[in-house]
């Protein structure tokens, strides 16, 4: 394709996003490539990274836009991230969308009216209220500014960097220094994580999917702070242990190494598709402790085995705000209603969830999210309310867990995020149920 055949193919990629603001952009882009069997790899990429630089800037764009009084169509978000963004001029993008061939049609005088506004402007402009120079949307401020007070700047700018590829070894299958070892000789250099016992980071996210390593399920893809989770929830052999909320069984992989594959976990989740793609992945890694479970309306199976389990955890549905540094379009399709939905949501899962814990074993409460409304809020209106459940401090639940070395932050909950640990943003709260 040629270089102007390749934007016009973002702008109709954009279009399709722009259509669709509550499905995720990787699935809508998936969709599009796959009606356009034609477009080869290295087009796909550099047509997917300029909407993806678009998605990522997508608040300030619209700002700059709204203020020369314009509405944030495809065409004019991709012409404005070319000037703002990329130091273009007006006449690079005359030059660009000239209408012949299979190039974009040629910018209206109203769309250069428009651009002829912003162009020599700075991306990030002084006039742009907080919120949108921290690329933020306006209703997380508050709660941001709660969680990380005078460091909100530079944890707003940790999101907005790449995030890291980390692994977890699958100490069923082999050792942190066997994997580590194993995928150098592929020419996959990688470092051990700070906090992570069994976690490798990979230079340069190089692509792992096709090495021995991962094909004989030596290596999990799993961020660090995902481990460190898995890692609190202490799951010891022999333990009868619940993942509440367990998805496509990030967590029950690492609780299953840590229990040597003795005990059993219940693999819980109202998600068929993704109880599927657990069993999948749990056979994959040598698991044969666990058992998956889908839990439907009217369903016995949680009343049935009342205070049966050492060890619970929620790893709960949430909006996601810690991994804004891995999903731009995430901050652009969540909503306040979505926030309030959840906390609904959490508080209703959390209640259920802890009646499966033993009197003495744990209940650990995690989201991948860094507002405290969902964090810190839901696990003090949960102890409000059950009044048999205490907080175990960080300090100690991770010396409990048999962690070495200081445990990642101070007080009673684990609360990470990319600027401070390196780490997607995580929370967990580990609660011991009184005998
Ligand atoms: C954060 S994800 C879990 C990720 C997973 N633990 C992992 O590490 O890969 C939250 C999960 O909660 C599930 N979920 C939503 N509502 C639920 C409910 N009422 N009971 C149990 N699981 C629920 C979702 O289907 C989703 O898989």
């Amino acid at each position: 394709m040629t270089p102007l055949a390749r934007l016009a193919a973002a702008v109709s990629l954009l279009a399709e996003l722009e259509a669709a603001p509550r499905r995720p952009a990787d699935a809508v882009a998936n969709d599009f490539f796959r009606a356009r069997r034609y477009i080869g790899g290295g087009d796909r990429r550099a047509i997917a990274e300029r909407a993806w630089a678009v998605v990522r800037e997508r608040l300030r764009l619209d700002w700059h836009l709204a203020r020369a009084g314009a509405a944030p169509t495809a065409r004019l978000l991709i012409a404005a991230h070319m000037l703002l963004a990329e130091g273009g001029r007006l006449a690079g993008l005359d030059a660009a969308f000239t209408g012949e061939g299979y190039a974009e049609p040629r910018l209206s005088p109203d769309e250069r009216r428009v651009l002829a506004r912003l162009e020599g402007q700075p991306l990030v402009h002084p006039d742009m209220d907080e919120a949108t120079r921290l690329n933020l949307p306006g209703w997380v401020m508050e709660d941001l500014r709660n969680r990380f007070g005078g460091s909100l700047p530079e944890a707003a700018a940790a999101m907005e960097t790449s995030a890291p590829l980390d692994l977890r070894v699958n100490l069923l299958r082999s050792t942190r220094e066997e994997a580590a070892r194993a995928l150098a000789a592929e020419g996959i250099p990688t470092e051990p994580t700070p906090y992570s016992p069994w976690g490798l980071r990979v230079a340069d996210r190089r692509p792992i999917l096709n090495t021995r390593a991962f094909e004989e399920g030596w290596v999990e893809i799993q961020d660090e702070g995902s481990q460190l989770i898995a890692a609190l929830a202490d799951a010891r052999p022999g333990m009868k242990v619940a993942d509440y909320c367990a998805g496509a069984a990030g967590k029950t992989l690492a609780m299953a190494a840590t229990m040597r594959n003795r005990g059993r976990i219940a693999a819980l989740d109202v998600s068929a598709p993704r109880l599927t793609g657990a069993a999948k992945r749990l056979r994959r890694a040598g698991v044969d402790n666990a058992e998956t479970h889908l839990l439907e309306a009217g369903d016995r199976w949680v009343k049935r085995r009342a205070a049966q389990f050492d060890r619970v955890l929620v790893d709960a549905p949430c909006t996601g705000t810690g991994t804004w540094r891995r999903n731009p379009d995430a901050r652009l399709r969540t909503t306040p209603e979505d926030y309030s939905e959840l906390i609904t949501k959490q508080r209703a899962i959390l209640d259920r969830a802890s009646t499966l814990v033993r009197p003495g074993g744990k209940l650990i409460y995690a989201t991948c999210s860094v507002l405290p409304g969902e964090d810190e809020e839901q696990v003090r209106e949960f102890l409000d309310t059950h009044a048999d459940f205490e907080t175990v401090p960080l300090a100690e639940a991770w010396a409990e867990a048999g962690m070495k070395g200081p445990a990642p932050g101070e007080g009673a909950h684990m609360a990470l995020a990319p600027h401070s640990h390196g780490t997607d943003g995580f929370f967990a709260a580990v609660l011991r149920r009184r005998s």
